[in-house]
């Protein structure tokens, strides 16, 4: 087994969901106190420099995780992009529900997920390609994390997990 030097840290967000195809209570609209935990890991820490003796400056961590994660989720809704009835309440009075949808779409095939400037109500909107469990924002905020810990630390360290709790008792982690 190879050695690793490994750090973790926590954010918390607050943002709402649903699981449109599940079979009880998860289908209706509601929101979580998510707390999204990343593991990252180097075999060497820095040597010299502002990040010596580190895997990667916890701050760092912090900086990258509130720009990938919070800055567009937090106080959001996380919707899937094949919930159309869902998108149709966000979609904006003076927008066609398909035309909404479809550039939601492209933005989602381009790069992994949408945020639209303008929805119904001014409310926050992120939408991603898969239903929004614990398992698949795991997933998407992994890689959405990765290559930033690699560069945030001159490719010293890499994201090892991203765990994600739904509720204190509910977690899901990637990989
Ligand atoms: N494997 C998964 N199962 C469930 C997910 C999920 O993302 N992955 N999500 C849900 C619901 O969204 C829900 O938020 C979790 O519900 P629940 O089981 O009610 O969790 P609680 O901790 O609140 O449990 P209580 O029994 O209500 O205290 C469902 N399943």
């Amino acid at each position: 087994m190879t050695a690793a030097y490994r750090i973790r840290r926590q954010i918390g967000i607050d943002a709402g969901h649903r699981i449109r195809l599940h079979g009880s209570k998860c289908r209706h609209l509601h929101g979580h106190r998510y707390t999204i935990e990343a593991v990252c890991e180097a075999d060497q820490l820095a040597g010299e420099g502002e990040q010596a003796g580190m895997v990667l400056d916890f701050a760092f961590l912090k900086d990258e995780m509130i720009g990938q994660i919070d800055a567009p989720c937090d106080h959001g809704f996380i919707a899937e992009l094949a919930d159309i009835e869902l998108l149709a309440m966000f979609t904006p009075a003076e927008a066609g529900r398909v035309e909404f949808v479809e550039k939601l779409d492209t933005a989602v095939r381009e790069q992994g997920f949408a945020v639209p400037d303008h929805t119904a109500l001014g409310t926050k909107l992120y939408v991603i390609p898969v239903p929004p469990t614990a398992e698949n924002l795991a997933r998407h905020w992994f890689e959405r994390l990765a290559p930033r810990v690699a560069t945030r630390s001159e490719g010293r360290a890499r994201l090892a997990r991203v765990v994600v709790w739904e509720t204190p008792n509910c977690a899901a982690e990637w990989p």
